[in-house]
């Protein structure tokens, strides 16, 4: 789950390169882990700066100062394909035809396939594990079957039409054709989320924004907005003197299931996506939690709820309420420490779990406590904090999770290839909370879960990561090559992964 932005401003001589860059920090919860700003300014000259790290690291201001140009999109990434390696920093670039730049939310399915189709049929070079490149690719090979010396809309939006024919997975693009235009599409299932948005500037004429979350277009200004639709693909000229953007139902949408945990843990909750607002449904998820807590725990077994800081907090202040208990702050955030489920290695994960959260112990000692956090995913977040609060002299230590058990792969933007990571693999509840350490684990359930999302629009989600069944369906050995990949990344045998690969007009600063 990466956040991808995309702006096109009317005023050709305004940079776009601080506002992608303030936007990008709005994005940030959904990949720590590289961010990239590429920008086209004129005579279709594209500039880029990116690298592993956070966005602030990353985009100095002396880097920003340097893009120029007036239309740019932006990526702030969490791997979950290919590896870590700066070389895998998004937006990528190819030049033939015309110069594209993509950045990509989500994960494809059928690389293997994609990949022996490259290589075989189109001849085109990957030089990354990334999906996101082979993605770019299949759209630059699509482009160029027209071979003609200008492109229109309508070359795009065919391209487009080749590309969802052949990919298969959940994917959210804004990209760039040199000189041309912005555009945006989403994937035919909505499982990754995108919306478009406008706003009047000061000489009355429409900027454009592309975003992930709805949260970076208000905070611009950019008040006017809705989501693209599943199978929905929009141009945006990069003058917008020069028209209006074009937007077109390339695919039938075949279903419309956004990803249920979207709501859960990914999205900001002031973000409304999909028109459905993530910080109502975290509340809901509280109200269900406590019916259920209220079914498997006697009204004297609890004598405080703890929520796990951050996102679990409006879940767990909802359910306090409703199960008329108080809630303290048992765990007390260090604000300089990023989003641990996220981070690219166990390693780094177990040891800033204890970083991040300091448990308080005169909220826990001689009590009976309820621990609610939006998820159990690993566990390594859970066991520590179960830990933490027995140290601090708990007497009862009760788990629940606004979402239900983790058990299988989450195939379209989660690292979580290895299902065996996942600490309710193949375990029962109560084996969980053995695991855990704590007295008992109580998860929502799935149909509770899909009830405080669902509107009159949708009520269907990609819910693969619950059920092992997925909406698009897994390419044989998709699965196995990841874990292949990985295995490789991690044991470093494989081919050396510099610190710098090749860049635009082959340079780098960093
Ligand atoms: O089972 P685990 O592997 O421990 O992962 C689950 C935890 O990770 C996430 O928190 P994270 O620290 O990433 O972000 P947050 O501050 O937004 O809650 C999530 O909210 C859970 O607390
Ligand atoms: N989290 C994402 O959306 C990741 C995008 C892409 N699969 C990558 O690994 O870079
Ligand atoms: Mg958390």
């Amino acid at each position: 789950m990466c956040g991808i932005l995309g702006i096109a401003l009317a005023d050709e001589t305004c940079p776009v390169a601080p506002e992608l860059c303030d936007g990008s920090i709005f994005l940030q919860h959904r990949g720590q882990d590289a961010a990239g700003i590429a920008t086209c300014g004129a005579r279709g000259r594209i500039y880029q700066c990116k690298g592993n790290g956070m966005a602030r690291d990353v985009f100095t201001q002396q880097r920003i100062s340097g893009l120029a140009g007036s239309m740019g999109i932006a990526h702030l990434r969490y791997p979950t394909a290919g590896s870590s390696a700066n070389s895998e920093a998004q937006p990528f670039y190819v030049n033939s035809p015309y110069g594209i730049m993509l950045a990509h939310n989500g994960n494809l399915v059928n690389t293997v396939s994609l990949q022996r189709y490259m290589d075989e049929e189109v001849h085109r070079h990957i030089n990354t594990d990334s999906d996101s490149e082979l993605l770019l690719n299949i759209f630059a090979a699509e482009l160029e079957k027209h071979n003609k010396y200008r492109v229109n809309n309508e070359d795009v939006f065919r391209a487009l039409e080749g590309v969802y024919r052949l990919v298969r997975g959940g994917y959210a693009c804004v990209g760039m054709l040199a000189g041309f235009a912005l555009f945006g599409f989403r994937d035919p299932n909505g499982i990754r989320p995108l919306l478009f948005g406008e706003r009047i500037n000061e000489n009355g004429s429409k900027d454009y924004m592309l975003a992930s979350e709805s949260v970076v277009l208000k905070a611009h200004n950019f008040t006017t907005y809705r989501d693209l639709k599943p199978g929905e693909a929009v141009i945006i000229p990069k003058n917008s003197e020069k028209g209006e953007p074009e937007f077109k139902q390339v695919v039938p949408m075949n279903s419309h299931r956004p990803d249920l945990f979207e709501y859960v843990y990914f999205a900001r909750p002031d973000s409304v996506l999909d028109g459905i607002s993530v910080y109502h449904t975290r509340l809901r998820m509280g109200t269900k939690l406590a019916e259920n807590i209220m079914k498997n725990l006697g009204p004297d077994e609890v004598d405080v709820v703890v929520p796990v800081p951050d996102t679990a907090r409006t879940c767990a202040l909802q359910c306090a309420n409703a199960l008329g208990k108080p809630y303290r702050e048992g765990f007390v955030k260090n604000r300089y420490v990023g989003r641990t489920f996220i981070m690219p290695n166990q390693k780094e994960r177990v040891s800033s779990v204890r970083r991040k959260l300091n448990p308080m112990a005169s909220e826990f000692r001689g009590k009976k406590v309820l621990i609610v956090d939006d998820s159990i995913v690993r566990g390594t977040t859970s066991k520590e904090i179960v830990n933490m609060a027995k140290e601090s002299g708990a007497t009862k230590v009760y788990f629940a999770s606004a979402a239900p058990a983790i058990r299988y792969n989450h195939i379209y933007g989660i690292d979580l290839t290895d299902n065996k990571n996942l600490i309710a693999y193949n375990k029962t509840d109560e084996e969980v909370a053995e695991a855990m350490g704590c007295d008992k684990v109580i998860y929502q359930s799935l149909e509770d879960l899909i009830d405080c999302c669902k509107t009159e629009d949708i009520d269907k989600f990609e819910v693969g990561v619950f059920t092992g069944n997925y909406v698009t369906g897994v390419e044989d050995g998709y699965l196995h090559e990841l874990e292949r990949v990985r295995a490789l990344n991690q044991s470093n045998k494989t081919d050396v992964k510099s610190e710098v690969d090749i860049g635009l007009y082959n340079a780098a600063d960093y």
